[in-house]
Protein backbone atom coordinates (compact mmCIF):
# COMPACT_ATOMS: atom_id res chain seq x y z
CA UNK A 1 0.00 0.00 0.00
CA UNK A 2 2.72 2.29 0.88
CA UNK A 3 4.58 1.77 -2.56
CA UNK A 4 1.32 3.07 -4.65
CA UNK A 5 1.50 6.76 -5.70
CA UNK A 6 0.21 9.32 -3.27
CA UNK A 7 -2.35 11.64 -4.59
CA UNK A 8 -2.96 15.10 -3.43
CA UNK A 9 -6.56 16.54 -4.63
CA UNK A 10 -6.65 20.17 -4.59
CA UNK A 11 -9.97 22.00 -4.65
CA UNK A 12 -11.46 18.55 -2.63
CA UNK A 13 -14.73 20.68 -1.49
CA UNK A 14 -15.54 21.74 -4.94
CA UNK A 15 -17.20 19.55 -7.39
CA UNK A 16 -14.46 18.12 -9.11
CA UNK A 17 -12.41 17.58 -6.36
CA UNK A 18 -15.55 15.57 -4.14
CA UNK A 19 -15.32 12.85 -7.40
CA UNK A 20 -11.34 13.13 -7.41
CA UNK A 21 -11.22 12.07 -4.27
CA UNK A 22 -13.65 9.12 -4.94
CA UNK A 23 -12.00 8.14 -7.84
CA UNK A 24 -8.37 7.81 -5.68
CA UNK A 25 -9.89 6.29 -2.54
CA UNK A 26 -12.02 4.01 -5.16
CA UNK A 27 -8.50 2.42 -6.85
CA UNK A 28 -6.48 0.17 -5.81
CA UNK A 29 -2.96 2.05 -7.97
CA UNK A 30 -3.32 4.53 -6.08
CA UNK A 31 -3.51 6.41 -2.48
CA UNK A 32 -5.02 9.59 -0.70
CA UNK A 33 -2.62 11.40 1.14
CA UNK A 34 -3.50 14.98 0.79
CA UNK A 35 -6.30 17.17 0.18
CA UNK A 36 -6.29 20.99 -0.15
CA UNK A 37 -8.91 23.58 -0.13
CA UNK A 38 -8.44 27.30 -0.03
CA UNK A 39 -7.63 29.09 3.38
CA UNK A 40 -10.07 30.02 5.41
CA UNK A 41 -12.56 27.23 4.26
CA UNK A 42 -14.58 25.76 6.94
CA UNK A 43 -13.24 21.95 6.44
CA UNK A 44 -9.64 23.15 7.09
CA UNK A 45 -8.52 20.61 9.91
CA UNK A 46 -11.54 18.13 9.21
CA UNK A 47 -11.14 14.73 8.28
CA UNK A 48 -12.22 14.52 4.73
CA UNK A 49 -14.40 11.84 5.25
CA UNK A 50 -16.43 13.42 7.82
CA UNK A 51 -16.25 16.59 5.89
CA UNK A 52 -18.77 15.15 3.16
CA UNK A 53 -20.90 13.41 5.55
CA UNK A 54 -18.83 9.58 5.94
CA UNK A 55 -16.52 7.50 8.06
CA UNK A 56 -13.37 9.32 8.68
CA UNK A 57 -10.72 8.70 5.83
CA UNK A 58 -7.67 9.41 8.17
CA UNK A 59 -7.19 12.44 5.44
CA UNK A 60 -7.03 16.01 6.99
CA UNK A 61 -7.99 18.46 4.80
CA UNK A 62 -5.40 21.29 4.47
CA UNK A 63 -4.42 24.84 3.15
CA UNK A 64 -0.79 24.48 2.69
CA UNK A 65 0.12 22.87 -0.79
CA UNK A 66 4.18 22.97 0.41
CA UNK A 67 3.87 20.72 2.53
CA UNK A 68 1.49 18.53 1.22
CA UNK A 69 3.20 18.44 -2.22
CA UNK A 70 6.45 17.53 -0.43
CA UNK A 71 4.58 14.46 0.98
CA UNK A 72 3.21 13.37 -2.62
CA UNK A 73 4.16 11.83 -6.19
CA UNK A 74 0.84 13.25 -8.32
CA UNK A 75 -1.48 16.62 -7.81
CA UNK A 76 -4.84 16.24 -9.26
CA UNK A 77 -6.05 20.03 -9.32
CA UNK A 78 -9.39 20.91 -10.43
CA UNK A 79 -9.46 24.95 -8.89
CA UNK A 80 -9.09 27.72 -10.72
CA UNK A 81 -6.99 29.69 -12.75
CA UNK A 82 -4.90 31.29 -10.63
CA UNK A 83 -4.81 28.78 -7.97
CA UNK A 84 -3.70 26.41 -10.11
CA UNK A 85 -0.87 28.63 -11.18
CA UNK A 86 0.44 29.07 -8.12
CA UNK A 87 0.45 25.41 -7.45
CA UNK A 88 2.50 24.69 -10.64
CA UNK A 89 4.90 26.80 -9.10
CA UNK A 90 5.35 24.66 -5.96
CA UNK A 91 4.60 21.22 -8.23
CA UNK A 92 7.40 22.47 -9.86
CA UNK A 93 10.09 22.76 -6.81
CA UNK A 94 8.90 19.61 -5.32
CA UNK A 95 9.21 17.29 -9.27
CA UNK A 96 5.97 16.52 -9.16
CA UNK A 97 3.14 14.94 -11.85
CA UNK A 98 0.75 17.81 -11.87
CA UNK A 99 -2.28 16.89 -13.63
CA UNK A 100 -4.63 20.73 -14.52
CA UNK A 101 -8.20 20.43 -15.44
CA UNK A 102 -9.05 23.53 -14.49
CA UNK A 103 -10.15 26.13 -17.32
CA UNK A 104 -10.28 29.84 -18.32
CA UNK A 105 -6.13 30.56 -18.10
CA UNK A 106 -5.42 33.72 -19.90
CA UNK A 107 -2.18 33.57 -22.08
CA UNK A 108 0.68 35.28 -19.21
CA UNK A 109 -0.83 32.26 -16.96
CA UNK A 110 -0.38 29.66 -19.56
CA UNK A 111 3.26 31.07 -20.16
CA UNK A 112 3.77 30.20 -15.93
CA UNK A 113 2.50 26.80 -16.65
CA UNK A 114 5.11 26.05 -19.50
CA UNK A 115 7.84 27.08 -17.21
CA UNK A 116 6.91 25.06 -14.44
CA UNK A 117 6.70 22.17 -16.77
CA UNK A 118 10.35 22.72 -17.08
CA UNK A 119 10.60 20.82 -13.82
CA UNK A 120 7.80 18.94 -13.42
CA UNK A 121 5.41 16.82 -14.94
CA UNK A 122 2.84 18.90 -16.29
CA UNK A 123 -0.49 17.26 -17.44
CA UNK A 124 -2.95 19.26 -19.01
CA UNK A 125 -6.28 18.95 -20.38
CA UNK A 126 -9.90 21.43 -20.58
CA UNK A 127 -11.46 17.79 -20.83
CA UNK A 128 -10.04 14.15 -19.26
CA UNK A 129 -13.25 12.00 -20.79
CA UNK A 130 -11.75 9.59 -23.06
CA UNK A 131 -15.38 10.71 -25.78
CA UNK A 132 -14.24 14.43 -25.96
CA UNK A 133 -10.61 13.41 -27.00
CA UNK A 134 -11.59 11.04 -29.31
CA UNK A 135 -14.19 13.77 -30.49
CA UNK A 136 -11.16 16.32 -30.77
CA UNK A 137 -9.58 13.59 -32.74
CA UNK A 138 -12.61 13.48 -35.26
CA UNK A 139 -13.32 16.97 -35.49
CA UNK A 140 -10.02 17.74 -36.99
CA UNK A 141 -10.32 15.05 -39.51
CA UNK A 142 -13.39 16.04 -40.71
CA UNK A 143 -12.35 20.14 -40.62
CA UNK A 144 -9.63 18.43 -43.20
CA UNK A 145 -11.51 16.92 -45.58
CA UNK A 146 -13.98 19.88 -45.72
CA UNK A 147 -13.50 22.78 -47.02
CA UNK A 148 -15.00 26.58 -45.61
CA UNK A 149 -18.15 25.78 -47.74
CA UNK A 150 -19.07 24.18 -44.51
CA UNK A 151 -19.66 26.71 -41.29
CA UNK A 152 -18.12 25.61 -38.57
CA UNK A 153 -19.81 26.03 -35.14
CA UNK A 154 -19.48 24.97 -31.38
CA UNK A 155 -22.07 24.75 -29.16
CA UNK A 156 -21.96 23.93 -25.57
CA UNK A 157 -23.92 23.66 -22.35
CA UNK A 158 -22.83 23.28 -19.19
CA UNK A 159 -24.25 23.99 -15.75
CA UNK A 160 -25.34 27.76 -14.18
CA UNK A 161 -22.53 27.57 -11.77
CA UNK A 162 -19.39 27.88 -14.29
CA UNK A 163 -17.24 31.00 -14.84
CA UNK A 164 -15.58 30.46 -17.86
CA UNK A 165 -16.42 30.64 -21.58
CA UNK A 166 -16.58 29.46 -24.04
CA UNK A 167 -15.55 26.26 -21.94
CA UNK A 168 -12.19 24.51 -22.04
CA UNK A 169 -13.03 21.68 -24.12
CA UNK A 170 -15.07 23.97 -26.86
CA UNK A 171 -11.99 25.44 -27.27
CA UNK A 172 -9.89 22.22 -27.60
CA UNK A 173 -12.72 21.14 -30.63
CA UNK A 174 -12.28 25.14 -31.81
CA UNK A 175 -8.20 24.63 -31.50
CA UNK A 176 -8.40 20.86 -33.65
CA UNK A 177 -11.01 22.13 -36.50
CA UNK A 178 -8.30 25.16 -37.12
CA UNK A 179 -5.91 22.80 -37.66
CA UNK A 180 -7.87 20.55 -39.50
CA UNK A 181 -8.63 23.61 -41.72
CA UNK A 182 -4.83 24.76 -41.86
CA UNK A 183 -5.59 27.97 -39.79
CA UNK A 184 -5.10 29.68 -36.61
CA UNK A 185 -7.98 29.81 -34.50
CA UNK A 186 -7.22 32.99 -32.74
CA UNK A 187 -7.94 34.82 -36.51
CA UNK A 188 -10.62 32.30 -37.44
CA UNK A 189 -12.42 32.59 -33.93
CA UNK A 190 -16.23 34.22 -33.65
CA UNK A 191 -16.79 33.91 -29.98
CA UNK A 192 -19.60 37.19 -29.30
CA UNK A 193 -22.28 37.56 -32.12
CA UNK A 194 -24.85 39.67 -30.94
CA UNK A 195 -26.41 43.54 -32.61
CA UNK A 196 -26.33 43.78 -36.41
CA UNK A 197 -23.33 41.17 -36.67
CA UNK A 198 -23.64 41.20 -40.71
CA UNK A 199 -23.25 38.14 -42.40
CA UNK A 200 -21.45 35.17 -41.20
CA UNK A 201 -18.13 35.75 -42.36
CA UNK A 202 -16.85 32.74 -44.78
CA UNK A 203 -14.15 30.43 -42.95
CA UNK A 204 -15.18 31.90 -39.02
CA UNK A 205 -15.42 29.11 -36.36
CA UNK A 206 -18.32 30.61 -33.94
CA UNK A 207 -18.65 29.75 -30.50
CA UNK A 208 -21.21 29.25 -28.54
CA UNK A 209 -22.48 29.17 -24.42
CA UNK A 210 -25.49 27.65 -23.07
CA UNK A 211 -25.82 28.16 -18.73
CA UNK A 212 -28.51 26.30 -16.85
CA UNK A 213 -29.20 24.18 -14.18
CA UNK A 214 -27.21 21.20 -13.60
CA UNK A 215 -25.80 20.44 -17.18
CA UNK A 216 -23.26 18.31 -16.80
CA UNK A 217 -21.18 19.22 -20.08
CA UNK A 218 -22.39 18.82 -23.78
CA UNK A 219 -20.41 19.70 -26.55
CA UNK A 220 -21.41 19.69 -30.08
CA UNK A 221 -19.51 20.35 -33.71
CA UNK A 222 -21.58 21.78 -36.46
CA UNK A 223 -20.65 21.31 -40.11
CA UNK A 224 -23.04 23.29 -42.15
CA UNK A 225 -23.11 23.74 -45.36
CA UNK A 226 -25.92 24.34 -48.02
CA UNK A 227 -28.33 21.57 -48.32
CA UNK A 228 -26.53 19.28 -45.86
CA UNK A 229 -24.79 19.51 -41.94
CA UNK A 230 -22.96 17.20 -40.20
CA UNK A 231 -23.03 17.21 -36.08
CA UNK A 232 -20.43 15.52 -33.79
CA UNK A 233 -21.89 15.36 -30.16
CA UNK A 234 -20.32 14.70 -26.95
CA UNK A 235 -22.60 14.45 -23.88
CA UNK A 236 -21.29 14.18 -20.13
CA UNK A 237 -23.48 12.46 -17.77
CA UNK A 238 -21.15 11.78 -14.63
CA UNK A 239 -18.62 14.29 -13.55
CA UNK A 240 -16.55 10.96 -12.55
CA UNK A 241 -15.35 10.59 -16.08
CA UNK A 242 -13.29 13.56 -15.91
CA UNK A 243 -11.74 12.22 -12.43
CA UNK A 244 -11.12 8.78 -13.47
CA UNK A 245 -9.69 10.71 -16.39
CA UNK A 246 -7.23 12.32 -14.10
CA UNK A 247 -6.52 9.55 -12.01
CA UNK A 248 -5.42 7.78 -15.41
CA UNK A 249 -3.41 10.97 -16.35
CA UNK A 250 -1.47 10.77 -13.05
CA UNK A 251 -0.69 7.18 -12.80
CA UNK A 252 0.62 7.38 -16.85
CA UNK A 253 2.63 10.52 -15.39
CA UNK A 254 4.59 8.48 -13.11
CA UNK A 255 6.74 7.38 -16.06
CA UNK A 256 7.24 10.43 -17.93
CA UNK A 257 9.65 13.48 -17.45
CA UNK A 258 9.51 16.70 -17.07
CA UNK A 259 7.61 18.38 -19.57
CA UNK A 260 3.69 19.55 -21.09
CA UNK A 261 1.45 16.68 -22.21
CA UNK A 262 -2.20 16.56 -22.57
CA UNK A 263 -4.73 13.67 -22.71
CA UNK A 264 -4.02 12.51 -26.55
CA UNK A 265 -0.44 11.48 -25.32
CA UNK A 266 -2.17 9.56 -21.91
CA UNK A 267 -4.58 7.91 -24.15
CA UNK A 268 -2.31 7.08 -26.98
CA UNK A 269 -4.50 9.08 -29.47
CA UNK A 270 -2.03 11.03 -31.54
CA UNK A 271 -2.67 8.17 -34.14
CA UNK A 272 -6.83 8.41 -34.41
N1 LIG B 1 -10.66 19.15 -17.51
C1 LIG B 1 -11.82 18.54 -17.17
O1 LIG B 1 -12.08 17.37 -17.54
C2 LIG B 1 -12.78 19.29 -16.32
C3 LIG B 1 -12.46 20.55 -15.91
N2 LIG B 1 -13.28 21.22 -15.04
C4 LIG B 1 -12.77 22.51 -14.57
O2 LIG B 1 -12.36 22.35 -13.21
C5 LIG B 1 -12.47 23.59 -12.53
C6 LIG B 1 -13.27 23.40 -11.24
O3 LIG B 1 -14.60 23.07 -11.55
P1 LIG B 1 -15.66 22.75 -10.39
O4 LIG B 1 -15.19 21.62 -9.55
O5 LIG B 1 -16.98 22.66 -11.07
O6 LIG B 1 -15.60 24.12 -9.56
P2 LIG B 1 -15.94 24.35 -8.02
O7 LIG B 1 -16.10 25.83 -7.87
O8 LIG B 1 -17.04 23.45 -7.58
O9 LIG B 1 -14.61 23.87 -7.26
C7 LIG B 1 -13.41 24.59 -7.24
C8 LIG B 1 -12.80 24.37 -5.86
O10 LIG B 1 -11.48 24.91 -5.85
C9 LIG B 1 -11.31 25.50 -4.58
N3 LIG B 1 -10.19 26.46 -4.61
C10 LIG B 1 -10.15 27.69 -5.19
N4 LIG B 1 -8.96 28.27 -4.93
C11 LIG B 1 -8.25 27.40 -4.18
C12 LIG B 1 -6.95 27.43 -3.57
N5 LIG B 1 -6.14 28.49 -3.71
N6 LIG B 1 -6.54 26.36 -2.87
C13 LIG B 1 -7.33 25.27 -2.74
N7 LIG B 1 -8.58 25.19 -3.27
C14 LIG B 1 -9.02 26.24 -3.98
C15 LIG B 1 -12.66 26.16 -4.28
O11 LIG B 1 -12.80 26.48 -2.90
C16 LIG B 1 -13.60 25.07 -4.75
O12 LIG B 1 -13.89 24.14 -3.72
C17 LIG B 1 -13.11 24.57 -13.54
O13 LIG B 1 -12.08 25.32 -14.15
C18 LIG B 1 -13.76 23.64 -14.56
O14 LIG B 1 -13.92 24.22 -15.83
C19 LIG B 1 -14.44 20.69 -14.58
C20 LIG B 1 -14.82 19.44 -14.98
C21 LIG B 1 -14.03 18.64 -15.89
O1 LIG C 1 -16.86 23.44 -15.58
C1 LIG C 1 -17.27 22.29 -15.90
O2 LIG C 1 -18.19 21.73 -15.30
C2 LIG C 1 -16.60 21.60 -17.00
N1 LIG C 1 -15.53 22.16 -17.50
C3 LIG C 1 -14.70 21.65 -18.53
C4 LIG C 1 -14.68 22.62 -19.69
O3 LIG C 1 -14.55 23.84 -19.46
O4 LIG C 1 -14.76 22.19 -20.84
C5 LIG C 1 -15.01 20.23 -18.89
C6 LIG C 1 -16.43 19.79 -18.73
O5 LIG C 1 -17.15 20.14 -19.86
C7 LIG C 1 -17.07 20.28 -17.45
Amino acid sequence: MADLPGIVVTGVSGRMGRMLARAVEESDRARLIGALERPGHDWIGQDLGTATGGAPLGVTVGDDPLEAFARAHAVLDFTAPEATVAFAEIAAQARLCHVIGTTGFDEAQLARIKAAARHATVIRAGNMSLGVNLLVQLTRRVAAALDADFDIEIVEAHHRHKVDAPSGTALMLGAAAAEGRGVHLSEAADRARDGMTGARARGAIGFHAVRGGDIVGEHEVLFAAEGERIALRHVATDRMIFARGALKAALWGQDQGPGEYDMVDVLGLSAA
